[in-house]
């Protein structure tokens, strides 16, 4: 594809992503705009649309997927819908867009990356937006120059305000840590090979049954050690922070220093309340960029192949967490498509 006009993108779920990213295209991204919009629940799905210019909205992928004008897609279902979605896009042989995480299991992510593969081309961009952070881009781009040597560890935090009532204490990793899971390949560029999970005693402030906060560490085929203190009802902002302690030096993102206030015998600032807020230029970013490169007929950034890993890491941290001990990771050969 090599389109001088807008591309013509279908969005899948119009939950709160769903939603939140039919606004971004419709309204900050160039270049696109949404044509259709899916939702098993009619009445969402239409409340989005009607406020969207030549949006239609349906309940079924299929059918939005099938019509004329539609050039790509963009997935922001419940995690379980995802395959079946990529699946129908892959039909169509539809660019796509694809919101963490690309399926909810290692199985499943491995019958879509088979179907890719089968396509002979890349046709997914995973929505691990880390990657479009400004933070974590300059991160990533000191630990490219060498300057700090190796990296040896990488502690991770991810603190939410609150969980939802369906979350569960496997959501904790599958969900949330998957985030970390993403980061540390990346910046690292090793595969993670092991990973154990440590439960404190549960917060008077997470719901009852729920264990929360978690301590999980991953272990790279690089040598590093990646720690995560995933804590999903601290109560008080939503923080997410990485620092890398190298050979010669650290370096540190996510202290959310950017405005600090000097009042009456204080100084502080804000903590931002969720994703939403914190990482609202990474999707802007991470958005942009798939229309653009979806445009000039590229495919970039996190792959199937980074969705699948992420998956078979995450399942190993589930193991992890609910028999207890090391669980080893299992990856399959990395297909030549990736490489
Ligand atoms: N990148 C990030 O930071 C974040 C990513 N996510 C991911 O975004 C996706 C959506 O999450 P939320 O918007 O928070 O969930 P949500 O529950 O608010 O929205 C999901 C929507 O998908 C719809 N849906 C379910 N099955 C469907 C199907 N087969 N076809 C069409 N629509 C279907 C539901 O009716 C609902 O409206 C998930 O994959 C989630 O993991 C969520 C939060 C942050
Ligand atoms: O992806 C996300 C949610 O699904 C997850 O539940 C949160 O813990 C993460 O911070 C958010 O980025």
């Amino acid at each position: 594809m090599n389109r001088r006009e807008p591309l013509r993108v279908a969005v899948i779920g119009t939950g709160r992503m769903g939603a939140d990213h039919v606004r971004r295209i419709d309204r900050v991204v160039s270049g696109a705009r949404v044509t259709a919009v899916v939702d098993i629940d009619a009445e969402r799905a239409k409340a989005v649309a009607a406020g969207v210019d030549g949006c239609t909205a349906h309940t079924d992928p299929a059918a939005a997927m099938a019509a004329a004008d539609v050039d790509a897609v963009l997935v922001a279902s419940s995690g379980p819908a995802h395959e079946a979605a990529l699946l129908t896009a892959f039909e169509h042989d539809l660019p796509v867009l694809c919101e963490k995480p690309l399926t909810p299991d290692a199985a499943s992510a491995l019958r879509v990356m088979e179907a890719e593969q089968a396509l002979g081309h890349r046709r997914v961009q995973v929505g691990f937006m880390r990657r479009y952070d400004t933070e974590y881009v300059r991160l990533k781009s000191l630990l490219e120059t060498g300057r700090l040597g190796r990296p040896l560890m990488l502690h991770n935090r991810h603190r939410n305000v609150s969980s939802p009532p369906f979350f569960t204490s496997a959501m904790l990793i599958s969900d949330s840590v998957a985030h970390e899971v993403d980061a540390t390949r990346w910046l690292l560029g090793h595969e993670i090979t092991a990973v154990t999970v440590l439960r404190p005693t549960p917060s008077a402030g997470a719901p009852e049954g729920l264990t929360d906060p978690q301590f999980v560490v991953l272990e790279t085929d690089g040598g590093a050690l990646s720690d995560v203190e995933i804590f999903v009802n601290c109560g008080f902002g939503y923080q997410v922070q990485a620092e890398v302690v190298c050979e010669r030096g650290t370096a540190r993102i996510g202290d959310g220093h950017a405005l600090v206030t000097h009042t009456a015998g204080r100084w502080g600032g804000t903590i931002t309340q969720d994703w939403t807020e914190r990482f609202a230029q990474a999707y802007d970013d991470e958005i942009q960029t798939w229309v653009d490169t979806t445009r000039r007929g590229e495919i970039t950034g996190p792959s199937t192949w980074d969705g699948y890993a992420a998956a078979a890491v995450c399942e190993a941290g589930v193991r992890a967490l609910e028999a207890g001990g090391r669980v080893e990771v299992d990856l399959v050969e990395k297909p030549a498509l990736y490489r």
